[in-house]
């Protein structure tokens, strides 16, 4: 099977740490490509980050419908676009954070979430509640990192996360934590060490679902909201997508 990684910033280094990460646990047989858009935010850490980079995760879905592509993994912990995505393609497309959510909660009762800036905390917030997560998650913490701090500050970025997981082992009450950012998908076994809980990553977790999703022969129902778009005119710099 062929799954394509979305990386929706436009940063290719993460982009490599993200595909790398991925390949590392698919199974034999799984092909893994990740993509970033071609235009769009360095980083996203915001509303509007969200916002503009959506456009670019959904040009690569319609790629990727071209291409064949069997399954999609949204690579932002925000999960920009995945409804829009879900609605341009029958394979199945997974938010890493909608994702890390689903794995946490089936080897935890309760878990803490540690992400980049405070201030995308927020968006975290929205989707528990959004993906009826809220009960399971004790905290969204942040490590008050850049995003791309992980890229050009790595082990000052690690030191930080590690110790935001370690204060939410001790005072959270929690069996497990949650990295909070595409960019931390190549940290998660040494933060699990040093911390000495379940850590769970988002697009490995996306990674591995989606192969169970594809094993099992299920992909985006097209029966309701998530149908494919009514054809309509676009006009603009979006007239291309008048030919969906
Ligand atoms: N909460 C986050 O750090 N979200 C993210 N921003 C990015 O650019 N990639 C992410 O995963």
């Amino acid at each position: 099977m062929h799954i394509r990684v979305i990386n929706p910033n436009t940063t290719a280094g993460m982009t490599a740490t993200i595909g790398e990460a991925a390949r590392r646990i698919a199974a034999p047989g799984t092909h893994i490509s990740a993509t970033q858009p071609d235009a769009g935010p360095v980083s996203i850490e915001s509303h509007f980050d969200e916002a503009i980079s959506a456009v670019g995760v959904l040009e690569e879905v319609l790629a990727g419908e071209r291409e064949g592509v069997d399954a999609y993994v949204i690579a932002c912990f925000g999960d920009p676009g995945l409804m829009a995505a879900r609605e341009l393609t029958r394979a199945p497309v997974l938010g890493i954070a909608e994702a890390a959510f689903h794995m946490a909660s089936l080897i935890s009762t309760r878990f803490s979430i540690v992400t980049t800036l405070g201030r995308t905390g927020i968006i975290a917030e929205h989707l528990l509640e959004q993906y009826g997560f809220r009960h399971h998650c004790r905290r969204v913490r942040a490590a008050e990192i850049p995003v791309l701090d992980l890229e050009e500050n790595g082990d000052a970025a690690l030191s930080r996360l590690i110790g935001e997981c370690r204060r939410a082992r001790d005072e959270d009450g929690i069996g497990a934590i949650v990295l909070g950012c595409g960019g931390m998908a190549d940290l998660t076994d040494e933060i699990a060490r040093e911390v000495g809980l379940p850590v769970v990553e988002g697009v490995t977790a996306a990674v591995k679902l989606t192969e169970a999703l594809v094993g099992l022969g299920l992909g985006t129902s097209k029966h309701g909201d998530l149908a494919f778009p009514r054809p309509k005119a676009f006009t603009g710099r979006f007239a291309h997508l008048s030919e969906l």
